[in-house]
This record gives C-alpha cells, structure tokens and sequence, in this order.
C-alpha cells in the first residue's frame, strides 16, 4: 500500500472513530429509540426499506408524560398549568392548528383559552390584549397563532410576548438565548424535528445534514439545532449543516442533497425532494404541510409534505409521514413547554 494511502486510510478511521474517542455520550443511542419507528407500507407493489418515524405515537408517548406530571400536580392540589391561545381572524388551517391545541391540552389536563379577536383589530389593540395576558398570574403559556394579518406586525407580537410565557420561543429573547445555548423556550417544531431524528436512533454527529427553508420559526431554528455543539447541553446536532432555500439553484440543491445524510424539508413545496436527489439510507424528517386536490375523492382535499414519500421511501432509511409526522410532534412539545413555564424552569436575567 502506497504511503498516500495509508494515510487516507488513517485520516478515515479517524472520521470514524472521532465521535466515540471524544468520550462524551452524545454517539450513545437510548435503548427506547426504535421503539416509534415501523415498517413503510406503500399503496403501490413497490417495495420500501425504510421505516417510519410515527409522529402519532412519538406525541402520545410525550403527552403521557406530560399528563403524568399534571395529574401530580393537581393531586397535590395545586392548579394545572395553563395555556392561552390568541387567535386573530379565521384562517381556516389556523383554526385546525388552534383545536389540535387544545385538544392536546385536554389530553394532558393542561387547562386552555382561545380568545379569538377579529382580523380587523388594530396592532395597539392586539399588543394591549397581549399586555393583559402577561400581567395575569393564571396564564403560564402565551402564544399568538400565525399568521396574524398583513396591517399587524408579526415581529411586534411576538416581542410582545413575555419571555417568561413564550411558549412558542418566538420572542427575540428566547431567539437569542437559543442561539448562544443560554436556558430558553425553544420553538416546538425545531424541537419536535429533533426528537424525531433522535428516536430514529441514528446518531447526527459528524454527519451532513440539509435543510431546505430558511423561515425563521422553523428553517433557521433547525438549522441552528443541527450545526450546534452539544457539549454545550442543548441536545444539538453537531452536524455539517447546510441550508438551502428558494435561491438554491435546483442542481445545487441536488449536489447537496445527494450527500445528505439527514435531509429536513420545510418548504411548502410537494415533490421538492425526489428518490433520484437522495442517497441510500438518508434520514428524511418532511415538515411541509400542503393541502391539494386528491385525485381519488373529487372535490376533497389532501395534505401532503414536501417529499415523494413513495418514491424516496425506496431509498431511505428512515422517513417521516404527512400527515401523522412532524405535526402532531410540534403541538406535543407545545404541552411540554407549557408545562416548563408552569414550572419556571426556564430563568431569565433580570430585565426592567
Ligand atoms: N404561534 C404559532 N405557533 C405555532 O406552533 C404555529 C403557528 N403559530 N402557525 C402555524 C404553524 C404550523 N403548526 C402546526 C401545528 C399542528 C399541525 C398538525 O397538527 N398537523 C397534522 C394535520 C393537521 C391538519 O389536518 O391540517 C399532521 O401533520 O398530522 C401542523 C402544523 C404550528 N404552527
Ligand atoms: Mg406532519
């Protein structure tokens, strides 16, 4: 063997073994995860070899736990926690978002408050609402569904919001303390893309790992998530992370995709990620959520993600489906960030 080789060979084994040598638990696998994964089954002959990551039974397993906690607390006669919800307009997906809310949150004993204001309130309106909601002592969660209407702005809101009760983790604070691994209410779907890769049961260290969609309640948060050091406790990815958005020149896109080993899409574009973009064995987490005429039930809709999932089920190792995926795992962490506000787990700095 030639010298050059050799040392290739070295240089190799050390991407190999760098993660278990380092001596941290971060390369170990939990001996629950696999336990949420189940075989594809595709409508067609075609065979799948991936498993899926079931959203339902990941959200069930979390909401039991999070049920387990209030059922104590409210044994020990204290009040459970409570989430307020403020809905602005009747966006109809926003509607079906706001009552799997509150469903979730009957489930878990979380007691909840819609307090849907017409599309016509005025942003000073809207932020005194807001002001109420933060001076009240018997709401733990505060969020403000979106999106709210184009005269009201978003980023005002969201500031609005006391940091303490941002369930959601949109406010600049808990944003900023995200980002420097400080103690924060992290934003649910990021959240919920985690737990998901995590209870695949495939390691993201060292790996390369694509998002597609740069929004910054979802894209940039996961991003954020992945590339992060977990030596830093905050169950980041340590990941080489590469996020492409609606720039990303489609053979870009695929240069980058086809060395993924983890791809999360979050585009709202169907069939953005096709078999022919991917790599055998890509962990593939579909965060799109789009509603489209179903060719089997004329004049009914469907709700399908951004990847062909009959397709790039051939291939990967493990995906997520859409419906039953992402979605009902982002509205499970919402009860669990309740629950953290209830408990004042997370601590800001004073701020006057
Ligand atoms: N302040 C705020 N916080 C949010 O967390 C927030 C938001 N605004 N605006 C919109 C996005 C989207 N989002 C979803 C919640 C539940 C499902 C969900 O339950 N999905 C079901 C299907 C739902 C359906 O039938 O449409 C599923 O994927 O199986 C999806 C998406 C929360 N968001
Ligand atoms: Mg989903």
């Amino acid at each position: 063997m030639t010298s050059s080789a050799l040392l290739r060979r070295f240089l190799l084994q050390c991407a190999n073994y760098a993660p278990a040598r380092c001596g941290l638990h971060r390369h170990r696998i939990p001996a629950t995860v696999g336990m949420f994964c189940k075989n594809v089954h595709l409508a067609s002959e075609q065979r799948s070899s991936a498993q899926l990551i079931d959203g339902k039974a990941i959200a069930k397993d979390i909401k039991n736990k999070v049920k387990a906690e209030v059922d104590q607390i409210t044994q020990s006669g204290a009040r459970p926690p409570q989430l307020t919800v403020v809905l602005v307009g009747s966006d109809p997906a926003s509607v079906v978002y706001v009552s799997n809310k509150v469903k979730a949150a009957q489930y878990t004993g979380i007691t909840s408050d819609t307090i849907r204001l017409p599309d016509t309130i005025t942003e000073e309106e809207l932020l005194k609402e807001i002001q109420i909601l933060n001076k009240d002592p018997g709401v733990d969660g505060l969020l403000v569904q979106l999106p709210v209407p184009s005269h009201i702005r978003e980023r005002m809101v969201c500031d609005a919001v006391a940091p303490h009760k941002d369930v959601d983790g949109f406010n600049t604070m808990n944003i900023g303390r995200f980002c420097v691994d400080e103690k924060s209410f992290v934003p649910a779907t990021p959240a919920a893309v985690m737990e998901m890769i995590r209870r695949s049961g495939v390691s993201t260290f060292g790996k390369n790992a694509v998002v597609c969609g740069r929004s910054k309640n979802v894209g940039l948060p996961i991003a954020i998530f992945l590339h992060g050091d977990e030596a830093n406790g905050n169950n980041a990815g340590d990941a080489t992370t590469t996020i492409c958005h609606r720039y990303t020149p489609p053979d870009q896109l695929t240069y980058y995709t086809k060395n993924a080993d983890f791809i999360i899409t979050a585009t709202g574009v169907p069939n953005l990620i096709t078999a022919d973009m991917v790599k055998e064995g890509v962990v593939v987490i579909d965060v799109g959520i789009t509603r489209i005429p179903d060719p089997s039930r004329p004049s009914k809709t469907k709700l399908v993600g951004d990847v062909d999932f009959e397709g790039v089920s051939q291939k990967a190792s493990f995906i997520t489906p859409v419906p039953g995926g992402v979605g009902p795992v982002t509205v499970a962490m919402l009860m669990r960030n309740t629950l953290l506000a209830y408990k004042k787990d997370i601590e800001f700095p004073n701020m006057n």
